[in-house]
């Protein structure tokens, strides 16, 4: 496994979430990414879905698109080629096998995803979450729930693989910020366990 690629913020002094984190930067090649994330954007009948928040219905900041055999998921579309591929990659670097995959899609700086952790009923309270990044690189901040102060910051690279172990929603949550730089267009998949 490749050291892990996180930058600490300033004041920062507790060691690293290495019992919670793996990073690897490419799992897959340049020339392989730069396919997929061109088939992942034009293939997938991405959705702009709409969430609440105190009582108000807003349009989530990405696309997105759920694919696996669940049915815990409405709408969710069967596994295509390239997905049952990346799938079989991840797989025995995570230790489990996954029955679904959700696909985001940001399409410039705008697009974001909120802090939060993925720990919802139907995937067990400590799933274990395979990503899988093409296109833009990001920042994935985290932080300790309890702790705001522990928090910190790897760039998913084209190609890259994060694996987020069990235990890691249950004390921390992620996002993906907006920015003001300019931004192209990022495909993330996370694999998951849907029971
Ligand atoms: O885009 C990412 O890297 C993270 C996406 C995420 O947190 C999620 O889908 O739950
Ligand atoms: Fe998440």
């Amino acid at each position: 496994m490749e050291q892990l690629a996180f930058f600490p913020d300033a004041g920062q002094s507790k060691g690293l979430p290495k019992d919670f984190l793996e990073y690897r930067p490419s799992l897959i090649d340049a020339q392989a990414s730069d396919q997929l994330l061109q088939y992942f954007i034009e293939t997938t009948p991405w959705k702009q879905t709409t969430q609440k928040l105190w009582d108000k219905e807003y349009l989530t900041p990405r696309l997105t698109c759920w694919y696996g055999e669940t049915e815990r998921i409405a709408g969710t579309l069967p596994w295509t080629p390239e997905l049952q591929m990346i799938r079989e990659m991840v797989e025995p670097l995570a230790g489990i096998q996954f029955n679904s995959v959700l696909l985001n899609y940001y399409r410039d700086g705008n697009d974001s995803v909120a802090w939060h952790s993925d720990k919802e009923s139907i995937m067990g309270s400590q799933p274990v979450i395979a990503s899988v990044s093409f296109g833009q690189v990001r920042s994935f901040d985290i932080r300790n729930k309890q702790d705001h102060r522990e928090h910190y910051s790897v760039r998913l690279e084209h190609g890259s693989f994060l694996l987020m172990k069990s235990g890691l929603q249950e004390a921390f949550e992620h996002r993906i910020a907006k920015s003001n730089k300019p931004m192209k267009a990022r495909i993330n998949l996370t694999f998951r366990l849907v029971i």
